[in-house]
Order: structure tokens, then C-alpha cells, then sequence
């Protein structure tokens, strides 16, 4: 039997475990915050957007969004990530990606202050995560990290292949994967648009994570009988239905499901991972400003 890993459940678990931390910060005077910054009208990250709001709003963070319009200058955006720095109610934020053609995003997270970095995409961060020290850990990388531990997927020997080297998900899922530390001790192979044979990669892997944004790269001709499949792609594709489109992932589900032992769907795999880290950095954030102790789930 192949088992359907449910990232809404172990995501809703997350947040059942980050409500008593809340609770404490709050008994302290401190209610945790967290901003959303969106430059531009992207649909897919107004939707994103919306639903870290609404998270926020079913655990007590308290939710802020700024919005600044896609064709403001950079300094406009600057200035926004000044204000956030210097707001103490804030304890953590993130500018959603992409950000319009015009604004160099690398120049965006330097400028945001590291302790405030809920996706931990600041240098700092990242050379922390890198050096085995992280302050935080990159949402989408801990959730998967979060949903293997749930289903009892062991990593430690286990050989990953990673199919993406991007700076969101790839390259951080690379070394939270290899780390000499819990949820690590993997062998990991990583596989980008260059790489000459991608199936000989994946078909010897115990895991595999499809994060190339290519709708259906990966079927079962690609995998190893039992390997554990994590779907993070997700696209959205015309169809016929009342919002016109519909979710698709990097991984061929039906085909893959006839291999794998275990399988994250897209939708209510990875994405309500995702977002439940960011709460998780959000309450650590706050913690960490305010001085106060309190126990992670
Ligand atoms: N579920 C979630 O929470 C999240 C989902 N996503 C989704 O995950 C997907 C990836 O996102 P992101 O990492 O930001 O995307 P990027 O476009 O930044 O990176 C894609 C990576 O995949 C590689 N790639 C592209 N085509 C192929 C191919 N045919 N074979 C092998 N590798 C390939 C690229 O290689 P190269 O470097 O050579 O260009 C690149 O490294 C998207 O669908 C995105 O929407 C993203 C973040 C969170
Ligand atoms: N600075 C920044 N940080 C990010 O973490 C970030 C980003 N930019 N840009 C875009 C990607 C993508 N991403 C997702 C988050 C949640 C879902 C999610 O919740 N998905 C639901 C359904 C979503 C829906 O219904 O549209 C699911 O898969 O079940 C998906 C994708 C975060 N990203």
C-alpha cells in the first residue's frame, strides 16, 4: 500500500503545537507578528498571501500585509522594509518572490534584518543554515524535513535525490538533508536543467523531491520500487472548472503512486508545510526578541 502523506494534517499539528508557545509569549505581553509583503498583483502569490493571513488570524499571530504597487520604484519597497525593521510588534516578515523585473531581489533581503528573516533568505541565514547553526530554517526545506519525521521516513543513510537548485527550496533542502544533525546524515545528489541523465539520479534514490517547477517531470519510470516521492512543484494550469485553473506538481501522481511506498499530493502536501513553518519561524522570532523561553513543535 502506498501511504498518501498529508501535509494538511501534520500541518494543522504544527499549529496546534505552536498555540501553547503563543500563549506563553502572550501571558508575557508579547503577541507574535508577522508581515507579508507583496510588490506587484501576482494572482498565485495574492492567494499565498491571503492564506498566511488567515493562518495567522486560526493561531493568534498577529497578521499584517503590505502591499506596494508593481511599478513603485525600489525605494519604495525600501522604505517599507525600514518601517518593518523598526516596528517591535513585527517580529517577523517576508517579501513574497517574485518581486517585479525592476528590483533586485538579493539587494531586498539584505536589507532585511536577519533576525526579523521569517523565510531565512538573508545571507546571514543562509550562512548560518550552511555552517550547521541556523537561527531559522527555510519554510518549505523544514516542512518536508517535518512531514519525513511524521511518517517515520528515515534519512540519516538514505540516499536524496533533489531535482532544483534554487535559493528557496533546492539548495537549502540540500543542506538541511546532508547536516550531521536530526532530520540529516543523508547522501544527497542535486539535479538542475543541466544534468545529463536525471533518471539515473532519481531511479536509485529512497527519496525523491521534485521542487523544477515542470508540470509531471517525474512518472515511475524514474523511481526505485518504495522510494518516498515529496511533490513541492506547483503550477497552475488552465482547466474548466469555476476558478479556471487547476494545481499541478512536478511528479506524475497516478504513475508515481504505483512505485512509491509514500507520496505527497499537490494540492495538501508540501504547501500547508510551508506555511506552517512560517508561523513557526514567526513564534522563534518573537521568542528570541522578547527573551522568553518556550517550547517548538
Ligand atoms: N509547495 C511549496 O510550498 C512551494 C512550491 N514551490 C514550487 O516549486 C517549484 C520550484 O520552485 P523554485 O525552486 O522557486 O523554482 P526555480 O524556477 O527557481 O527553480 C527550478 C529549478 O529546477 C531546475 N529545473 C528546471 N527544469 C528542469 C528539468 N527539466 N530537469 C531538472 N531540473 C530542472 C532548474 O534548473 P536551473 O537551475 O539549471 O535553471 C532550477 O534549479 C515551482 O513549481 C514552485 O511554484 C516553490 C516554493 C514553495
Ligand atoms: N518569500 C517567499 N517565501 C515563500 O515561501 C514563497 C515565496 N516567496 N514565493 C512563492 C513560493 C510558493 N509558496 C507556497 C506557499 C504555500 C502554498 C500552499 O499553501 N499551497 C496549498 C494550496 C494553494 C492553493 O490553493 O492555491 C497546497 O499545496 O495545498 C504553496 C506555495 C511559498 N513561496
Amino acid at each position: 500500500m502506498t501511504e498518501i502523506i498529508d501535509g494538511n494534517a501534520v500541518a494543522s499539528e504544527i499549529r496546534d503545537g505552536l498555540t501553547d508557545a503563543i500563549e506563553t509569549l502572550a501571558d508575557a505581553g508579547t503577541r507574535p507578528g508577522l508581515a507579508t509583503v507583496l510588490m506587484g498583483d501576482d494572482p498565485a502569490s495574492q492567494t499565498y498571501v491571503n492564506m498566511k493571513q488567515r493562518d495567522c488570524e486560526e493561531v493568534g499571530i498577529d497578521g499584517t500585509h503590505v502591499e506596494i504597487d508593481g511599478d513603485a520604484p525600489a525605494s519604495e519597497l525600501y522604505d517599507a522594509i525600514e518601517d518593518l525593521n523598526d516596528d517591535p510588534s513585527v517580529h517577523g516578515y517576508i517579501v513574497q518572490e517574485p518581486v517585479p523585473d525592476h528590483i533586485d531581489y538579493r539587494e531586498v533581503l539584505r536589507r532585511i534584518d536577519p533576525a526579523k528573516d521569517a523565510d531565512a533568505f538573508h545571507p546571514e541565514n543562509v550562512g548560518r543554515l550552511v555552517a550547521g547553526q541556523p537561527r531559522f530554517k527555510p519554510c518549505t526545506p523544514h516542512g518536508i524535513q517535518k512531514l519525513l519525521e511524521a511518517y517515520d521516513v528515515e534519512t540519516e543513510g538514505a540516499d536524496v535525490t533533489i531535482i532544483g537548485r534554487s535559493n528557496i527550496v533546492g539548495k537549502p533542502m540540500a543542506n538541511l538533508l546532508m547536516q550531521k544533525a536530526d532530520g540529516g546524515n543523508a547522501t544527497v545528489t542535486v539535479c538542475h536543467s543541466r544534468t545529463e541523465d536525471l533518471e539515473a539520479k532519481t531511479r536509485t534514490a529512497d527519496i525523491v523531491i521534485a521542487a523544477s517547477g515542470v508540470t509531471e517531470l517525474v512518472d515511475a519510470s524514474m523511481l526505485a520500487d518504495g522510494a518516498v516521492v515529496i511533490d513541492v512543484g506547483i503550477s497552475r494550469v488552465d482547466a474548466d472548472n469555476e476558478k479556471g485553473y487547476e494545481l499541478v506538481g512536478d511528479v506524475d501522481f497516478e504513475s508515481a503512486k504505483s512505485k512509491a511506498s509514500a507520496i505527497t499530493p499537490v494540492p495538501g502536501g508540501v504547501g500547508p508545510m510551508t506555511r506552517a513553518m512560517l508561523l513557526h519561524n514567526t513564534v522563534n522570532a518573537a521568542s528570541a526578541q522578547q527573551g522568553i523561553d518556550v517550547d517548538l513543535p
